[in-house]
């Protein structure tokens, strides 16, 4: 069963067109995470799920009920859709208890157990139920949300990129619990959001949104793995874009030759690389070498990319090393390419 279904639905403002034919699903029970950049159109999709706006063209179904599309216009309230905005979601004069149960029926409302339920499903201890809002930090103000949006048993949920105003660690600790609480309730979730380590991390699939439309659908990995075209792999992660001339099954680079994923007819290529692909060992001068400069040093703590020119051809890539030895700046070094490449037709 699918939770959610979006076929075609396209929405202009004015002449300006910002969906152009969107296609979605959400599995059951799975979470989703829509990732693409600022002004793609990505809080626009949620209001026309939450039917908070209607779309010009398409349809839009919840479990087997079409809500919007084919002369049907479900109202927001009719729809079991739970939402949880970027910050500022609950009311400043109720108090925890209050705001979880605010969109339950009247006669739910009295049920301490489901508060206590839910609250322990986040990750927030009882004791605060009767604390205001202003009386928690950012991370559990967004835990709140999240349980008062999962009180109702909502068909699905939509998360509009919840931890954009909590600090780094925070903002991971939140994150858990969100996933940790969707997976208990069994929800199905649609998250946007224009971070690629928390689509990355968070989803079961992860759709990238661009130019009005999902330009591809797939777990994290086959998107980090395989993306469907070099603007996708940029989007998920550091890439190097290599040309190449495809022969014999072997893309040969500036790096060297490196076996194809995918493989398409012989002549100019690009081919994608991940920096994690990119070795670099000691020039030695004892085999045929790719010398390249360090250019610069990118320190992340758990590893570091490094930013390198080949200099044979001035072409800049990126390599990724683990643990805390860096190259010295200006260093000469050797490259080598692991793994397999993507391929993709020359782009003009
Ligand atoms: N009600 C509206 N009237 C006119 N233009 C709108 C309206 N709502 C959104 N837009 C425009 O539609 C485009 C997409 O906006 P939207 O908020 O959906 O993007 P987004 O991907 O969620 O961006 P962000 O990540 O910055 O929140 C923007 O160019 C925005 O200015």
């Amino acid at each position: 069963m699918t939770a959610l279904t979006i076929k075609g639905v396209c929405k202009s403002f004015g002449d300006h067109p910002v969906l152009d034919g969107v296609d979605l699903t959400v599995a059951d029970g799975e979470l989703t995470a829509v990732l693409g950049a600022s002004g793609c159109g990505k809080t626009t999709l949620l209001r026309l799920i939450a039917g908070f706006a209607a779309p010009d063209e398409g349809t839009i179904a919840l479990g087997d009920d079409v809500v919007v599309g084919d002369g049907t216009f479900v109202s927001p309230q009719r729809r079991r859709v739970g939402y949880v905005p970027q910050e500022g979601a609950l009311f400043p004069h109720l108090d925890v208890a209050e705001n979880i149960v605010f969109g339950l029926p009247r006669s739910e409302r009295k049920a301490h157990h489901r508060v206590d339920e839910l609250l322990e499903l986040v990750g927030l201890d009882r004791r605060v139920r009767h604390r205001a809002p202003h009386q928690l930090s950012g991370g559990q103000q967004q835990r709140v949300a999240l349980a008062r949006a999962l009180a109702p048993r909502p068909t699905l949920l939509l998360l509009d990129e919840p931890f954009s105003s909590l600090d780094a660690a925070l903002r991971t600790e939140t994150r858990e619990a969100v996933v940790s609480a969707l997976r208990a309730a069994s929800a199905s979730a649609l998250l946007v959001t224009h971070d690629q380590g928390e689509a990355m991390s968070m989803a079961d699939r992860i759709a990238i949104m661009r130019d009005g439309r999902i330009v591809q659908a797939d777990a994290p990995a086959a998107v980090y793995g395989q993306p469907a075209d070099a603007a996708t792999a940029r989007s998920v992660g550091h890439a190097n874009v290599l040309e190449a001339q495809v022969r014999d099954g072997l893309a040969h680079t500036s790096i060297g030759p490196i076996p194809l994923r995918r493989l398409r007819r012989d002549g100019p290529a690009q081919i994608l690389v991940r920096p994690e692909q990119v070795l670099i060992v000691p020039a030695d001068g004892t085999s045929i070498q790719t010398l390249a400069r360090v250019d610069r040093v990118h320190f992340y703590g758990h590893d570091s990319v490094v930013a390198l020119t080949v200099l044979a051809t001035d072409e800049r890539v990126l390599a990724r090393i683990s643990g805390g030895t860096s190259p010295v700046l200006g260093a000469t070094v050797d490259l080598e390419l692991a793994g397999e490449a993507m391929n993709y037709a020359t782009e003009p």
